[in-house]
């Protein structure tokens, strides 16, 4: 059985390099959907009976490892010095520093890679995540899916 929680959030980013709009500093409203598969509970008298885990329990730890961290965040590549310079001179300014320009795609990948690990280690082999779904805007969203993220 597969189960997906939806969460969303705001921040800024810039793709430093793109040809059009997207070099400027901007943000966006983003959602990220978080897909898992396991089996259905059944254990009458449980709180989660009937459920794969409970939706509570997904958002916790997506917002605790992903959600809280990017939200209000300003996303800004490590190689994107100009800006990084800028973001560092401001004070408690909420910068988070990313490995590869901060796309959709990279995204996606980065937050199926911190959530792998956090779902793997809450729930062990019951729950697996199959897919992390970034949406930068309603209409463009980029999928990290198992079978390319992780060798297994
Ligand atoms: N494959 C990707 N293409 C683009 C990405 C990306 O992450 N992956 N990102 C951007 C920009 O960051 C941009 O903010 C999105 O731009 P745009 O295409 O303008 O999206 P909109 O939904 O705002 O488009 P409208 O047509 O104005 O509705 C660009 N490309
Ligand atoms: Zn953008």
């Amino acid at each position: 059985m597969q189960i997906t929680r939806r969460l969303e959030f705001d921040a800024g980013h810039r793709i430093p390099d793109h040809k059009s709009q997207c070099r400027h500093l901007h943000g966006h409203r983003y959602a990220i959907e978080i897909t898992l598969t396991g089996q259905v509970i059944d254990v009458p008298g449980r709180s989660d009976n009937g459920m794969v885990m409970d939706f509570s329990e997904v958002k916790t730890l997506a917002k605790t490892h992903v959600v809280d961290a990017w939200d209000h965040a300003f996303l800004v590549w490590r190689e994107d010095h100009a800006v990084a310079t800028f973001l560092a001179t401001l004070p408690n300014h909420k910068t988070v520093i990313t490995d590869t320009v901060p796309t959709a795609e990279n995204l996606a990948r980065t937050a199926f890679a911190i959530l792998d690990q956090i779902y793997h280690s809450t729930f062990g082999n019951q729950i697996r995540l199959e897919r992390v779904r970034l949406f930068e805007t309603p209409n463009c969203w980029a999928d990290a899916l198992r079978e390319e993220n992780i060798e297994c």
